[in-house]
């Protein structure tokens, strides 16, 4: 974001350190070790801008942040495709420089000298990078709690003179640069950080500022607080062991309730010949605790949530066209029903469906890693064009670059003659081999029939020794 400018509205957060990663003023490899990881959670939705927002978001709480005073997450930053200007400040800089080019981002002195000392609150100076702050050891830390981890000692330290903090005690002067910016203003701002909670309150807000400073014309969403009743993703396919149909979803509650009872409902597609007039039903099967930790969303903002998992048996010549949830606390209280403000959730098409029960993924000695995904074609609907995927690698890797860009590809599926046609659908097959795909879309007729699948979503495995 330190090529963001507030006057024209260019640059900011929008991952164009990518293309700049050779820059004098990038020096060292943090950065793309740093997109290397971030690389593989791209998604065709979510840009690597925005996850280095959530990694800066996620790594404040993972380095001790303080609960109290954690960072909203707003979502919709887009991509650079190309590099922005230069802008990235440098210790050898005066001090005049560090005032005008976080003027031009649009912070004042007092909020820069805040957020240099929040950024150095965690990390230090490694010696490779800086052979001329850092000579006697290979990592110097910031803090002086001789840990990897987010303290306001940062500030204290520096205030009382036991600081190690390479930018203010290194023997090379030129390099001193937080010493400069701390001191900037007569130490004011390091005063008034000192006070109670004010550090942790200023960090947390001017670190979702610098995360949420964007290009112009770029519109962030409100913060993303999760909703009191998720549905998850659902699938509807053939199913293996008998003639129907099997549709699997997911239900994901705020709170934990052990005597709590969820019961899925479903309306047929083609009239009510086989349902009941409230709809046929299905107990969930399973539910599981999520969010104790701060490895998620849900345990960051101090939730633990539960996932309640459904699998149903549809009939196949009646199929499905939206279905919706009754829950029962257990506690005597009204039962709740869930139903997408009474539109009940709609299962849009059931023509063209991945089959997860027909997939999967395993080790083809002839080929390598292989996922054969399978997409199930009403009969009925089947003309003469077979489906295709289009397929995505987040990070293009193996034959990455740094930038570490996504790439989609096409592969058409094939009639799968091992496959016998069963409860009014054909089979198409197609054998993915590039084992850093990450999701698909299905596409018939020019459509896309199913969005967004992701390979994690094939649990089975291949017999060892297959060649299917
Ligand atoms: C005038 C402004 C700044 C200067 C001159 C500066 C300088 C530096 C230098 C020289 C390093 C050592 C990098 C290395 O060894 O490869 C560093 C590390 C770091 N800086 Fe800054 N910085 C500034 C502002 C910021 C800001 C605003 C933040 C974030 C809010 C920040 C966060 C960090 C972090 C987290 C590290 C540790 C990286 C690690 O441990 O690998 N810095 N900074």
């Amino acid at each position: 974001m330190a090529t963001h400018n507030i006057e024209d509205g260019t640059g900011g957060l929008d991952a164009s350190i990518r293309f700049e990663l050779d820059r004098e003023e990038n020096v060292g490899s943090g950065m793309e070790l740093s997109l290397g990881d971030f690389s593989r959670l791209q998604t065709p939705y979510v840009s690597m801008a925005d996850l280095i927002a959530m990694g800066t978001i996620f790594a404040y709480a993972h380095c001790g942040g303080p609960k109290h005073a954690s960072i909203p997450f707003r979502a919709g930053r887009i991509d650079a495709k190309t590099a922005g200007p230069l802008g990235v400040p440098e210790p050898q800089q005066d001090i005049q420089s560090h005032i005008d080019n976080f003027k031009r981002q649009g912070f004042t002195q007092s909020e820069m000298i805040a957020l240099v000392a929040c950024g150095h609150a965690v990390g230090g100076v490694s010696r490779e990078d800086f052979p001329t702050i850092v000579s006697d050891k290979d990592f110097a830390l910031f803090n002086g709690d001789g840990q990897q981890r987010y303290t306001r000692n940062v500030v204290t330290g520096y205030l009382d003179n036991t600081t190690p903090n390479p930018l203010v005690v290194s023997p090379n002067a030129t390099m001193r640069s937080d010493l400069r910016i701390f001191s900037s203003d007569g130490n004011v701002t390091m005063q008034r950080l000192a006070q109670g909670n004010n550090f942790d309150n200023e960090c947390a807000s001017l670190i979702q500022k610098m995360i949420d400073t964007v290009p112009k014309g770029v519109k962030l969403t409100d913060p993303i607080m999760p909703i009191e009743y998720k549905v998850g993703k659902v699938r509807l396919f053939p199913s293996k062991g008998s003639d129907g149909l099997k549709l699997t979803t997911t239900l994901r509650t705020l709170d934990v309730n052990p005597n709590r009872k969820i019961t899925l409902f479903w309306s047929d597609r083609e009239g009510t010949k086989t349902c009941p007039a409230l709809g046929c039903s299905s107990e969930s099967i399973k539910n599981t605790e999520i969010g104790n930790s701060l490895g998620n969303g849900f345990g960051l903002a101090g939730i633990t949530a539960s996932m309640y998992q459904f699998e149903a048996t549809i009939d196949s010549t009646t199929s499905i066209s939206r279905f919706w949830f009754e829950i029962d606390e257990g506690d005597g209280s009204a039962k709740q029903v869930i139903n997408n403000g009474g539109q009940g959730y709609g299962i849009d098409q059931d023509a063209v469906l991945f089959d997860p029960a027909r997939s999967a993924q395993g080790f083809v000695p002839a080929t390598g890693p292989v996922t054969f995904i399978t997409v199930a074609v009403r009969t009925s609907k089947f003309t003469s064009l077979a489906p295709s995927l289009v397929t995505f690698n987040p990070s293009s890797i193996p034959n990455s670059s740094p930038e570490f860009l996504p790439k989609f590809s096409t592969l058409d599926l094939e009639l799968d003659a091992t496959l016998p046609p069963t409860a009014g659908y054909t089979f198409f097959s197609a054998k993915v081999t590039d084992p850093f795909v990450t999701s698909f879309d299905v596409i018939f007729e020019g459509k896309v029939m199913q969005e967004w699948v992701e390979t994690i979503e094939i649990t089975s495995s291949l017999t060892p020794g297959a060649s299917q």
